[in-house]
Order: C-alpha cells, then sequence, then structure tokens
C-alpha cells in the first residue's frame, strides 16, 4: 500500500514533495544562488567519477544555506566534502563567507575543488586533504594562535564512529552562539536501538548522548524524510 512505509525506505510520495518544493523555492528561480546548473554539474560530474550517491539533498543543501544564514555565519567549517555538493551550499550563504572543508580521500577533494571552482567559490573554500582527527588539531592551534578566525557554522557528515569527537574539538574553536549541525543522525529510526551492532549507529547515539550531557551546547534532532529517505539532523548552539 502505497501510503505506507514499514521498511522505511524512500518512497515516492516523499520524493515527489521534494521535487515539486525544491523546483518552485529554487530550482526553477532566475535568481536562485547557487545556480542550479552549478549544483546539477557538481552531482553529475561526482556520478560521472563514481562518487557515491551519499550528498545531501537539494532541499537539504539550502537548509544548510538558511541556516548558515540565519547564523550570519562568515567562517563556516565542514567535515566530509566529497564531490562538494554542501560544500557549494554553504559557501553561497554569502559573499563573505569563507569555508574550510576537510576530506580524508585525495580523490574526492581534486573533484569537489573542480566542482567548486565551477561553481566559483574557489576563492573562498578550501578544501583540506586529511583525517578530521588528524586536520582539526591543527585548525585548534591555528585559531588558538590567531592565525584564523573562529568557526561561526560547523556541519559534520563524515565517519559517523568520530561525530562526537569532531563537535568535541571543533567546540574550541567556534565562537559563542556558534551553530552545530550533524547529518544522518537518525538512520531510518535505527537510532532509537541500543542493539544494532551497527558501528555508526552507535557513533550517531554516543553524539547525542554527550550533546545531552555537555552544557557548552544546547541541542535538537529534527527527522526528516524525502528524496534521501528517513533520517534526520542533529542542530545545536554553543553556550560557550
Ligand atoms: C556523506 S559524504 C559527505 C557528503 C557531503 N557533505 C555532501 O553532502 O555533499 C562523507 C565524506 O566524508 C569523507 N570521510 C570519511 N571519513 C573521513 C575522515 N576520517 N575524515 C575526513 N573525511 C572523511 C568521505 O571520504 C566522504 O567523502
Amino acid at each position: 500500500m502505497a501510503e505506507q512505509n514499514d521498511t522505511n525506505e524512500r518512497t515516492d510520495r516523499w520524493t515527489a514533495v521534494d521535487h515539486y518544493t525544491f523546483n518552485h523555492l529554487h530550482a526553477n528561480k532566475p535568481s536562485a544562488t547557487p545556480s542550479p546548473s552549478s549544483l546539477q554539474h557538481a552531482l553529475s560530474t561526482s556520478q560521472a567519477r563514481g562518487l557515491p550517491d551519499i550528498a545531501v539533498s537539494p532541499s537539504q543543501g539550502k537548509f544548510l544555506k538558511l541556516q548558515a544564514q540565519i547564523a550570519r555565519a562568515k567562517n563556516i567549517l565542514e567535515i566530509g566534502t566529497l564531490g562538494g555538493y554542501s560544500t557549494i551550499w554553504l559557501a553561497s550563504a554569502g559573499p563573505d563567507v569563507s569555508v574550510v572543508s576537510i576530506e580524508v580521500s585525495e580523490k574526492h577533494a581534486e573533484i569537489a575543488r573542480a566542482n567548486i571552482a565551477h561553481a566559483e567559490y574557489a576563492e573562498r573554500v578550501d578544501v583540506v586533504v586529511g583525517a578530521g582527527l588528524d586536520v582539526l588539531p591543527r585548525l585548534v592551534e591555528e585559531v588558538g594562535m590567531g592565525r584564523r578566525e573562529r568557526f561561526d557554522f560547523l556541519f559534520v557528515d563524515a565517519d559517523k564512529e568520530n561525530n562526537w569527537a569532531y563537535v568535541d574539538l571543533s567546540l574550541g574553536m567556534m565562537r559563542r552562539g556558534a551553530v552545530v549541525v550533524v547529518d544522518n543522525v537518525v538512520r531510518k529510526g535505527q537510532l532509537a536501538r541500543d542493539d544494532t551492532g551497527d558501528s555508526r549507529v552507535e557513533g550517531v547515539r554516543k553524539l547525542i548522548e554527550s550533546v545531552g550531557m555537555d552544557d557548552r551546547l544546547d541541542g535538537v534532532v529534527l527527522q526528516t524524510v524525502g528524496e534521501k529517505s528517513y533520517d534526520g539532523f542533529l542542530m545545536a548552539i554553543v553556550n560557550s
């Protein structure tokens, strides 16, 4: 029965709503930023180069852009670049926005840089190749030495096992009132189970429980459905 979704898989209805709304609110709008053609280019070159189809959806990308604008973010940190699709959305939050995006794969980073350049954001985006756990301490040191500004916005979308380590490390270089967004935290509802044996679910549970115990952060999880199935974001604000 079409209206039911017992397996939590994507449905045509969720996809149709995403397409309908995104087409009206962005893709068919002449003034849309980033340009729909640059977004499509990023997705099609990523697919042609064999990257997995695990970028945020168009509507989720726009949500990230709007969240960054609401936070008046100028310095954005992203962990997990893939082909640069979400990076392009984040860079589009304003002409004075800079993005540092950390990616462990040299190949992904190379594709991302080309996609970001095609979208005309290369001057404001630095794709850093390396494992998040190696790169973040270097950035913390640079911020501590005053060689780099504090970040206003963090988007975490890499290996889920290290979600909390990424947020914990990044807090040392974020300003008070900064926003943290972590993708893929609901995982088709597996989040509420403690017996999955899935290290990614365990990574997300550690994130949720750690944020809940940490007075530096105030957070919430929003469940989402859409063309990328049933999942959700953790959003938090940095209190201190
Ligand atoms: C879900 S994809 C990112 C999607 C991208 N944020 C988007 O929406 O367009 C996850 C990316 O994280 C990268 N990654 C995995 N482990 C990592 C690590 N330890 N450090 C940095 N990046 C990592 C993967 O290579 C992959 O490109």
